[in-house]
């Protein structure tokens, strides 16, 4: 209690204006975060002691820029933070820096969670390279400390790799340890096996990546070294010049579309941003005609569902299995239309924010999800996994078919199921690109996207706008839908939706049409009904 009251007292509570835990944590200008590092050890440590298991702390903004941080809690199975408990992190921070009301605070949860005092708790703790990471991550293991918790205390990561590590310490099956070699060699080693599974002699181009000056420039040196006789990596954005997510990075070239700064883009075939966190990834090239062609989230999950099916095929497996590609809203509707009418692959949307995609998946044999922004990954059920060990095994299928379940099982390696992970992403984009003798220019004529829009409307209270439908459909205020739907139905192939965003305080317009004119036109149409009918 002593310590807990010191640390209130050296770090007292800025603000009572801040965002509330959403899909990223809490997120803010790092100067104002200290006194909700406090709340975060305390919250932390309850977590592990109700879950009886480690539980983890990642310090980081993602790709806004330098003088941000943020903070998120990650659960044992290294998934986002049960969403009840979002409640519990928001109460807790709306709370005085009184350690009397705080503690009373805590006694009630203890009780209704059913918590022993004496119950023990384990927390990992890992930051990005924010000058500001060391001093926030030192508070949160202040506070967990001064309630005994156990802390580990991982220092720098990417986001991904500390999901990855809480689930390999409470998972026996991944021998309850986690070392960083460890997890670069099962990445790499899966990547060798499924080269050396194929009987071609091709090589690889060599990839340019915009490490966005973040954690993932350092980490993927050891990618570079251990991959060094396969495929030639370059990594540039490193973050010996410019500066964390400036002008470069996943979200810059999403966003605006344009190729990063400090890329020789020319000198490539192909090229990938990750972000600051490395949760991330881009890929991006120049045509034949000098334009600047990027390839997001959309295209990765039709690629993943693409060589994934046609290998249960190949394996004679695709029958009993159920795959699928969860998306949001966001997704362009051309690869939405791909995905199920010509590769016959089902499709769900969700409403967005990874844990939405992420539960979902996990209602597939084989679940693909990626946001349209580049963060995703496949989740595989037991049953699938022990489903491909047979049939790769089975001496009565023939070797082709064995083949293919080997390939199944080996690429599952290459993937990080606990969270989106650029790093792991890269390396199963290289493979499936090499095997499927594809290049970029081929991978994106698969379809041709639908021209989109999309813009960020100020408004008094977001909160007035209420969705359904995965986001799809607006049932508040009044009349919004009807408008919408009215503009809509004047466009061919138009489409579009309101939402009020859960990281700016913005509401966020989303239209698509045949044109690229039709759909800037059909957004900002909708932009002022949006004004209209909420200011
Ligand atoms: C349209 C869009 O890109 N939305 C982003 C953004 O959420 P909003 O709720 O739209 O602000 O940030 C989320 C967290 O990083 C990310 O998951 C999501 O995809
Ligand atoms: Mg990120």
């Amino acid at each position: 209690m002593e310590k807990l009251k010191s640390l209130l007292h050296e770090y007292p509570k800025s603000t009572n204006i801040f965002m509330g835990y959403g899909t990223a944590g809490f997120r803010a200008r790092a100067d104002i975060l200290p006194w909700i590092m406090i709340r975060i050890g305390i919250l932390a440590t309850l977590r592990s002691k109700v879950k009886r298991a480690c539980v983890g702390v990642m310090i980081t903004a993602s790709h806004n820029p330098e003088c941000d941080n943020g903070v998120k809690l990650i659960d044992p199975h290294g998934e986002m933070l049960d969403q009840t408990w979002e409640v519990y992190a928001n109460t807790l921070c709306t709370l005085d820096d009184d350690i009397n009301i705080i503690w009373d605070y805590v006694e009630t949860l203890m009780i209704q969670l059913n918590i022993q005092p004496n119950d023990e708790a384990i927390i990992g703790i890992a930051y990005d390279i924010r000058q500001s990471s060391p001093l926030l991550a030192s508070i949160v293991k202040r506070a967990a400390q001064a309630l005994s918790t156990t802390i580990m205390d991982f220092e720098l990561m990417t986001t991904p790799q500390l999901h990855y590590a809480i689930r390999c310490y409470n998972d026996d099956d991944l021998n309850g340890k986690y070392t960083e070699a460890d997890y670069f060699d099962k990445l790499c080693t899966a990547f060798q096996n499924l080269i050396f599974m194929t009987s071609s002699n091709k090589s690889f181009e060599s990839l340019a990546i915009d490490a966005a000056n973040g954690i993932g420039a350092i980490k993927l040196t050891h990618v570079r070294r251990i991959l060094a006789n396969f495929i030639r990596i370059d990594i540039y954005n490193d973050g010996t010049k410019g500066l964390l997510n400036d002008k470069c990075g996943a979200d810059y070239v999403k966003i605006y579309q344009k190729a990063p700064d400090g890329l020789p883009l020319k000198n490539y075939s192909k090229c990938c941003s990750i972000d600051g966190d490395a949760d991330r990834l881009i890929y991006f090239f120049i045509d034949e005609n000098n334009q600047f062609r990027i390839l997001d989230g959309d295209r990765f999950s039709v690629l993943f569902a693409l060589f994934l099916s046609l290998k249960l095929q190949e394996a004679k497996l695709f029958d009993d299995v159920k795959i699928g590609v969860v998306q949001t809203a966001y997704a362009n509707g051309r690869s939405t239309d791909y995905i199920i009418n010509t590769m016959k692959v089902s499709v769900a949307c969700v409403p967005t924010g990874v844990k939405h995609l992420h539960h979902k998946a996990l209602d597939y044999d084989i679940g693909i999800y990626f946001e349209a922004n580049g963060h995703g990954t496949v989740l595989f059920s037991d049953d699938l996994k022990s489903k491909v060990k047979a049939a790769s095994e089975d001496p009565k299928r023939t070797e082709k078919e064995r083949l293919a379940a080997n390939q199944i099982r080996t690429f599952i390696n290459l993937i990080n199921e606990t969270v989106g992970d650029a790093i792991a992403d890269i390396l199963a984009t290289e493979v499936i690109l090499f095997l499927l003798n594809l290049n970029l220019e081929k991978w994106l004529n698969f379809y041709d996207d639908l021209p989109q829009r999309q813009l960020k409307v100020a408004v008094k209270d977001r909160t007035m706008i209420q969705t359904i439908d995965a986001e799809r459909r607006c049932i508040a205020p009044a009349h919004l839908q009807d408008r919408i739907d009215e503009l809509v139905s004047k466009y061919p192939s138009g489409r579009a939706f309101v939402r009020p965003s859960s990281t700016e305080d913005i509401v966020r317009v989303y239209a698509e049409a045949i044109t690229q004119i039709e759909a800037d036109k059909l957004a900002i149409e909708i932009q002022k009904v949006v004004e209209e009918l909420i200011n």
